[in-house]
């Protein structure tokens, strides 16, 4: 750690995350499991899509990390969930949830409101998704967010306190708060949105910095802050989502500690009440 930098800063937990690439149990949807594969790995992190109830309990007892993503529910997906939040629960480890279209049906609902009181550290969604869990209206139909991040920004507070989770808001500007600290991430690239699974990917890189790190909020900060400093680095010279998608790739892979020690990130943190 150089002079000055503080210990759980974005520089500092990725140059930890390459040091020592940590093993992520990622239990993720099947449009994701390949692309979100493809991120961990160009990141520094060690991707392990490993979600069968007969395995999922013990080989969380070795990740570093698990993530849990909803894309693709079933009952035997719902099975290998419960027993990989088991495993990681009783080895100490971190769980990340992602609600993809947790809004969308009842399934979905019931199943998330569950995952939730289980105490993942970080959850991560679309701004419709977060609207939904915090008891808010939300716009959001299927996958995509349809809400505003600043619209959810009250409701992911209220969220963070009810369920002691990180949460990590993401669109155009992203938002994270634990329920008192909380910042605004920009940067990234509206061809981000028109690549499918970049949101389940990024979930699967909040476990990676998750694992290395204490500190759920600064987890999820340093994550976000990769996604935003690589998308905006492959936004230049693309054309359109096809030509951003192996950049962007490229772009994670090559990000420095510096360049992450420059992400635009602002403090929102609620001031703590002193005495009058
Ligand atoms: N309009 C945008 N401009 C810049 N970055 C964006 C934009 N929309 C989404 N992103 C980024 O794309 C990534 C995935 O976020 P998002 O699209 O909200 O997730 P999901 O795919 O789950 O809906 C995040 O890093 C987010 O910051
Ligand atoms: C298209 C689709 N359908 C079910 S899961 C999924 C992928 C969603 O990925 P993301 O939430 O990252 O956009
Ligand atoms: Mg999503």
């Amino acid at each position: 750690m150089s002079a000055g930098e503080k210990r759980g800063a974005p520089e500092h937990l990725l140059r930890a995350l390459r040091a020592e690439p940590p093993l992520v149990q990622c239990i993720t949807n099947y449009v994701a499991m390949n692309i979100a594969a493809n991120v961990l790995l160009a990141a520094g992190a060690s991707p392990a899509m490993v979600s069968d109830a007969a395995e999922a309990g013990e080989f969380a007892g070795i990740a570093g990390a698990v993530t849990i993503n909803i894309g693709t529910l079933s009952a035997a997906f719902l099975d290998g969930m419960n027993a990989a939040i088991l495993g990681a629960q009783a080895a100490g480890r971190p769980w990340v949830l992602d609600p993809v279209a947790c809004q969308a049906t009842r399934y979905r609902r019931e199943v998330v409101q569950m995952l939730v009181a289980q105490r993942p550290a970080i959850i991560r969604g679309n701004a419709s998704e977060i609207l939904s869990l915090a008891g808010e209206a939300s716009h959001g139909r299927g996958v995509d967010g349809r809400d505003t991040v600043a619209a959810a920004e009250e409701g992911a507070r209220r969220l963070a306190q009810s369920s002691g989770a990180v949460v990590a808001v993401t669109g155009a500007v992203d938002y994270v708060t634990d329920g008192q600290r909380a910042v605004w991430i920009e940067g990234g690239s509206p061809f981000m949105p028109m690549n499918t699974a970049l949101g389940c990917s990024l979930t699967c890189l909040c476990g990676a910095y998750a694992a290395v790190t204490d500190d759920a909020f600064d987890a999820a900060v340093g994550a976000l802050a990769h996604f935003a400093v690589a998308g905006a680095r492959a936004h230049e010279g693309a054309m359109g989502p096809g030509s951003f998608a192996p950049r962007f790739l490229d772009a994670l892979a090559v990000v420095t500690p510096a360049a992450l020690a420059g992400a635009a990130i602002r403090d929102a943190s609620v001031p703590a009440c002193g005495p009058a």
